[in-house]
Formats: structure tokens, C-alpha cells, sequence
């Protein structure tokens, strides 16, 4: 017999998040940098992260993939610990997520194709396939991201840092992940370029079906792919909310870090130029 669910178990079912973060907790010899991150990303839908550099916002990503191990904490995806899970259940979960890495992080010795195809490979995703079939699938993905077949054979120092950043999107698309990190996915590139990642960013979240969690410092993208923001400070998440309410979320840490001021709780030090300074 079927067991229908009522709408009350429905709802809670629909609201568990895809990646509920507890209390997470990294110090690199005795200094603390996460100090007990709580974060919901909800399933199909785009989160945003933003934080000042060397608060974490990268670790935080490296300890969900697994390439740093927390000291403390608790990481589930669709409410299952991967910290506690078997290592192959492990490695199943993980490999649900795609990541897009600061700067695309493309191997220069190897080919567009031979990038795209790394990732393919490092998803499990050539297994019963053979060459012909991997390559097609390979360009299928730069196809995704708006790249024609003539890019396959070039090399990235070939390519601007905007067909880079697709380039490594392809690749981070490889395997069909329901989960996406984007690291800066705009940093260095002209604002239309910008634009255009954003909007590649939403076509996975709005087409896929993917849930997103963006790092980012441009308060342009937040707005453009972001249902949902959350900033990093101290160790912890501060603020979390609608991604429309960040600019003014009534937080003075989170007002004066989006609107770029000196004046606030936020210690500026001797980054703070004074009248010598401007000589
Ligand atoms: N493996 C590691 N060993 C030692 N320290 C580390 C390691 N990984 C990160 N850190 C430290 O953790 C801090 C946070 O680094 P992280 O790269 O996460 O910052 P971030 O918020 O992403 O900064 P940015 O916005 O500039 O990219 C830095 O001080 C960094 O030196």
C-alpha cells in the first residue's frame, strides 16, 4: 500500500533545504576562521555569499566538497552528514555538486575538449561511453554555455578570461550535477561579460533545475542571480535574507560592507587612507 503524505508532511518534506550547514568550524594553527557556520541552501533556488577577502567564503566551499576536513559541524545534503557518511556514500553525495573555481582553474597543458573531458571523467560520467560518445557529450556542454566546437582543440591561455570562466563552467556542468559553486564567477571580467556568466549562472538554476551557491564581491550579481544572500563576518553568518532586501537590510556590518563604507563596525585599520596617504 501507498503511504500519500499529508500536506503538512508534504510541506516539511518540501522545505528541507538541500544543504543545511551547522555549526562548521576551521582554525589553521590556533587561528579560528569558521567558527560555527549555520547556512540553509534551498533545493532549486540561487544563494549568494559575500563577505570580505580571508573571512572563509572559499574554505567554506573547500570543507562542503570534502577538500578541507572541518574541525567541528555538521554538513548535510537533503538532510543526509556527509562528514559522517560511509567514504563511498560520501563520494556519491559529492559528486552531485559541480564547481566553477576562482579564476576557472583550467589545466593550460590540455585542450578546451581535454578539460571538459577531465571533468567528465572525474564525474564517473565516461563510464560505458567510448571516445566518440565522451567527445559529443563535451561539446554538448560547451554548446550550454554558448561555445561552438571551434573552441574544443584551442588552449585556455588562448581564450579571453570570459570564455575561460565558460570554458570552466562547461566543465563544472560535466556529469549533470544538481548542485553548483560558483567561486567570483565575475571577478576580472568587463561588466557585459559579467552579465553574461550571471546569466548563464540563472539559466542553471531557472532551465536545470540546479540549486547555486555563488561567492561573489560584485553587489550587481547578487542582485541579478541571487534569491537568496547571506553574509560571511567574523567566522559566522551574520545576516541571512532575501537577496533584494541586502542593500538595505537594516544591518549596519552588512550596510556598511554593500555600500563600500569606511565608517562602520567593520575595522578598516590602515587600509583607511588618510591625507598623507593620497600624496
Ligand atoms: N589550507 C589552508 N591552510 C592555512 N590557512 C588557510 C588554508 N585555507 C584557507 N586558509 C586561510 O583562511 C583564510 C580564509 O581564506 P579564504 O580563501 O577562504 O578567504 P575568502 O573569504 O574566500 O577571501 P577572498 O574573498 O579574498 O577570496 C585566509 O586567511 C587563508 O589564509
Amino acid at each position: 500500500m501507498t503511504t500519500v503524505p499529508s500536506p503538512s508532511q508534504q510541506t516539511a518534506a518540501n522545505d528541507q533545504p538541500r544543504l543545511r550547514i551547522r555549526g562548521l568550524k576551521k582554525a589553521f594553527n590556533g587561528r579560528t576562521i569558521l567558527n560555527g557556520i549555520d547556512l540553509d541552501v534551498p533545493a532549486g533556488q540561487s544563494t549568494v555569499i559575500i563577505g570580505g577577502s580571508g573571512n572563509g567564503k572559499s574554505l567554506l566551499l573547500r570543507c562542503i566538497l570534502g577538500l578541507i576536513e572541518p574541525d567541528a559541524g555538521t554538513i548535510e545534503i537533503d538532510g543526509e552528514n556527509i562528514i559522517e557518511a560511509s567514504r563511498s556514500r560520501r563520494e556519491a553525495l559529492l559528486r552531485r555538486i559541480g564547481m566553477l573555481f576562482q579564476n576557472a582553474a583550467l589545466f593550460d597543458s590540455m585542450s578546451v575538449l581535454d578539460n571538459i573531458l577531465f571533468g567528465l571523467r572525474a564525474k564517473g560520467s565516461d563510464r560505458n561511453k567510448d571516445h566518440a560518445a565522451q567527445e559529443q557529450e563535451a561539446l554538448h556542454l560547451l554548446e550550454l554555455v554558448g561555445l561552438g566546437p571551434h573552441v574544443a582543440p584551442l588552449n585556455p591561455a588562448e581564450l579571453s578570461g570570459g570564455m575561460q570562466k565558460r570554458v570552466g563552467l562547461a566543465r563544472a556542468l560535466a556529469g549533470q550535477p544538481d548542485i553548483l559553486f560558483f567561486d567570483e564567477p565575475t571577478t576580472g571580467l568587463d561588466p557585459i561579460m559579467s552579465a553574461v556568466i550571471d546569466g548563464l549562472i540563472s539559466n542553471c538554476v531557472t532551465q536545470l533545475g540546479s540549486t547555486a551557491l555563488t561567492i561573489t564581491h560584485d553587489m550587481t550579481s547578487v542582485t541579478r542571480i541571487g534569491d537568496h544572500a547571506a553574509m560571511l563576518y567574523g567566522g559566522k553568518i551574520i545576516w541571512q535574507g532575501p537577496a533584494e532586501t541586502l542593500m538595505n537590510s537594516g544591518n549596519p556590518i552588512v550596510d556598511q560592507f554593500t555600500h563600500g563604507r569606511l565608517e562602520g563596525p567593520i575595522p578598516t585599520g590602515n587600509l583607511t587612507a588618510t591625507p598623507t596617504d593620497k600624496r
